[in-house]
């Protein structure tokens, strides 16, 4: 089979944040809407941190079929579900307990594997493998759309810089006992599910991000987590960001 090379990410900029979560649920509801018409279903996975403020514009827009999502997290810290620190709770504060989304289509972990975290992370594989196998021959899981976030250090999800997870070929979901970031055990998506995706989207706002966002986007020689999502053709990495954040950036804008 010929080998494609991942196409370039394409950069959208936003002079406010309500242009960015206007165009970011324009983008979202497009993808979904060519989902179910394809397969009747909508197969989405989303970050923690800043993102999920960033969904609102999803709540009452017409074309949204609630119905019709699967929601894995891309990453997950191993909290209660009703910590503070879930990534579950604030997607579910944020945007989930304010839409008419079916419990049973949101993916939670089993946090009553708690003391096994290798039994915690196969256990979500498992959800993924439930929602995922047999839909097609894939050895990966191909999610509609992943909605990520990037840290100040340039980690996404909880794939963090230097981490030995970053080289994980075989795992669909990996788990972490040493996160530099609190909380400290976490479980996440690995690279080879993430650069399966057909799109991904990145969410990242505010002044404090514009020099990660310039490594990330105009030196990904430097490797930083984020630059290392690169979906393999024809999947499409899409980064949804305001001008604070880009404003060291030389990569190209797009405009929508
Ligand atoms: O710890 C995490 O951090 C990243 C980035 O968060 P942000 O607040 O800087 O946007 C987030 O995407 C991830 O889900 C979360 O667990």
């Amino acid at each position: 089979m010929p080998h494609h090379a991942p196409s370039a990410p394409i950069l959208y900029s936003f002079s406010n944040p309500e242009e960015l979560v206007d165009a970011l649920s324009h983008f979202i509801v497009k993808a979904q809407k060519e989902a179910v018409e394809k397969r009747g279903k909508f197969t989405v996975a989303i970050s923690g941190g800043s993102l999920p403020q960033f969904l609102n514009g999803l709540i009452g827009k017409p074309g949204v079929k609630w119905d019709k999502w699967q929601v894995f997290y891309a990453d997950e810290r191993v909290v209660p579900l009703d910590h503070p620190d879930s990534n579950h709770k604030l997607c579910m504060d944020k945007l989930f307990s304010k839409v008419p989304i079916p419990p049973d289509n949101i993916h939670t972990i089993d946090y009553s594997l708690k003391d096994d975290l290798e039994d915690l992370s196969d256990a979500y594989e498992k959800e993924l493998i439930h929602e995922f196998a047999n839909k097609d021959s894939a050895r990966f899981p191909i999610f509609d759309l992943i909605l990520l976030g990037v840290g100040p250090d340039g980690h996404t999800a909880s794939l963090f810089p230097n981490h030995p997870l970053l080289s994980e070929e075989d795992r669909w979901v990996a788990y972490i006992e040493d996160s530099p970031k609190e909380p400290p055990e976490r479980i996440t998506l690995t690279y080879p599910v993430i650069n399966h995706a057909s799109r991904v989207a990145f969410v990242a706002t505010g002044a404090g991000k514009a020099d990660t966002l310039k490594t990330v986007l105009d030196e990904p020689e430097a490797g930083l987590p984020a630059s290392r999502v690169r979906p393999i053709t024809p999947g499409q990495v899409f980064w949804f960001v305001d001008d604070a954040a880009a404003s060291k950036v030389e990569y190209p804008r797009t405009k929508m």
